[in-house]
């Protein structure tokens, strides 16, 4: 049972938020306490799940990889389920195919090679079973507690780069894109679907910067172009340390909404798959992102439901209502 409920009003959050990093600090009864005890647990929640050693390296990191979580079976039965969609054996409603930039131009094969990205597959039943999957939702619920939205849906399919260095994804925060708070209540399962290392393009992050605030982003000034919506963030200093995580098929790393994140270019021959979900507490509330950082991607996501679905006068707020499942307890408020 967790020892804490998240907030469910959005003018409670400050003092909530507090009161929840009073209570995470206070000893679980019968463990040992010794001189590197840690204080002070904010972004992880006291279910008894996580080892003290995992709280705290995300505590301190923003991210938490653990290995051999995905079964490759069910890996193998993401990979056809891709294929059928990227075959157009079968549609699914809502799901947005992309395909890289560099590649968009040139002439249609209903094939994998044409495709980057899969996103909102939150109604193709195989591909969501993803989001369901037991031993993810069990480390979710250490991040969002026990009422679960799965907000956000992808499976991404690196090409290999066209020379023109377009299969990178610039750094980032995922929470640029999302109109709901709080963000510690909120993270993104990312599975590795084979081995991703640096020659592949593997996910790249810089630890600790969960802590830090959502930065302006833009579209890069990229030679090569940079692909519909990949905003990164406005003059990153590249001179900053990143580290690279190298995956093992079925790994999945855990990361907060904050962590400036990317991934590096695709040097191999293979389509580099991933699949990923982003969760949030169902308490969480949304915010209205007009005059803030956020009203460009807001601008063109709007722009995006208006030209695909014909729907004008939405929100961002409107877009994720409408694409957020609750995978457990209730639907509270998102
Ligand atoms: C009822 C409400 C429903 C709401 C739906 C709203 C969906 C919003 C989705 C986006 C939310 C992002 C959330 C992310 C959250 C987590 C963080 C993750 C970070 C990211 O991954 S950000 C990147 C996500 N980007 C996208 O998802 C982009 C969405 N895709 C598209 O907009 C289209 O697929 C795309 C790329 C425009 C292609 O459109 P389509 O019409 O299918 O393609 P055409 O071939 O007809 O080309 C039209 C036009 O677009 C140009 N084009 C093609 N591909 C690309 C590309 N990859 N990048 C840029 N431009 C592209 C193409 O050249 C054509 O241009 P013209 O000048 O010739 O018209
Ligand atoms: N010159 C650059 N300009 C803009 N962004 C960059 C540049 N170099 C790297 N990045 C960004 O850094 C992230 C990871 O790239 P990085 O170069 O560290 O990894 P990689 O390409 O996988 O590995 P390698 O170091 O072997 O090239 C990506 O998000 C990428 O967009
Ligand atoms: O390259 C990837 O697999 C992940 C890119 C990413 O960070 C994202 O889509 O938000
Ligand atoms: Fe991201
Ligand atoms: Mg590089």
């Amino acid at each position: 049972m967790l020892s804490y409920r998240p907030t469910v009003a959005p003018g409670s959050s400050g003092r909530l938020a507090v009161l929840q990093r009073h209570l995470s600090a206070v000893p679980l009864s019968g463990q040992v306490t010794s001189t590197v005890y840690p204080t002070n647990f904010c972004y992880t929640l006291d279910n008894n799940f996580l080892t003290r050693e995992q709280r705290q390296f995300y505590e301190e990191n923003g991210f938490l990889v653990i290995k051999n979580l995905v079964s490759a079976d069910d890996i193998e039965r993401f990979r056809k389920e891709f294929e059928r969609l990227c075959k157009k054996e079968i549609t699914v409603p809502g799901l947005l195919i992309m395909r890289d930039i560099a590649i968009s131009k040139s002439e249609y094969v209903p094939d994998q090679k044409a495709i980057t990205k899969l996103q909102d597959f939150q109604e193709d039943p195989e591909l969501f079973r993803y989001c369901s999957l037991p031993q993810i939702v069990k480390y979710v619920e250490c991040f969002t507690g026990p009422n679960i939205m799965a907000m956000h849906t992808m499976l991404i399919n690196k090409p290999p780069d066209a020379g023109k260095k377009s299969s990178r994804h610039p750094m980032h925060q995922d929470l640029h894109y999302f109109p709901f708070r709080p963000s510690d209540h909120i993270v993104c399962a990312w599975t590795a679907m084979e081995r991703i290392d640096r020659s592949n393009g593997c996910l790249v992050v810089i630890p600790g910067t969960h802590k830090g605030t959502l930065k302006q982003h833009d579209y890069p000034e990229w030679e090569g172009g940079v692909n519909k919506m990949y905003h990164g963030i406005r003059d990153f200093d590249l001179s900053i340390p990143r580290v690279h995580l190298v995956m093992e098929k079925g790994d999945t790393v855990f990361f907060h909404p904050l962590l400036i994140h990317g991934s590096g270019m695709n040097k191999t021959a293979g389509f580099r798959k991933a699949i990923s979900c982003h969760y949030a507490s169902a308490d969480c509330h949304y915010i209205d992102v007009k005059g803030t950082t956020q009203e460009n991607i807001e601008t063109e996501v709007v722009e995006l439901a208006k030209k695909r679905y014909g729907l004008s006068g939405l929100t961002l707020k409107d877009t994720w209502m409408v694409r957020g499942r609750l995978i457990n307890g209730e639907r509270t408020n998102l």
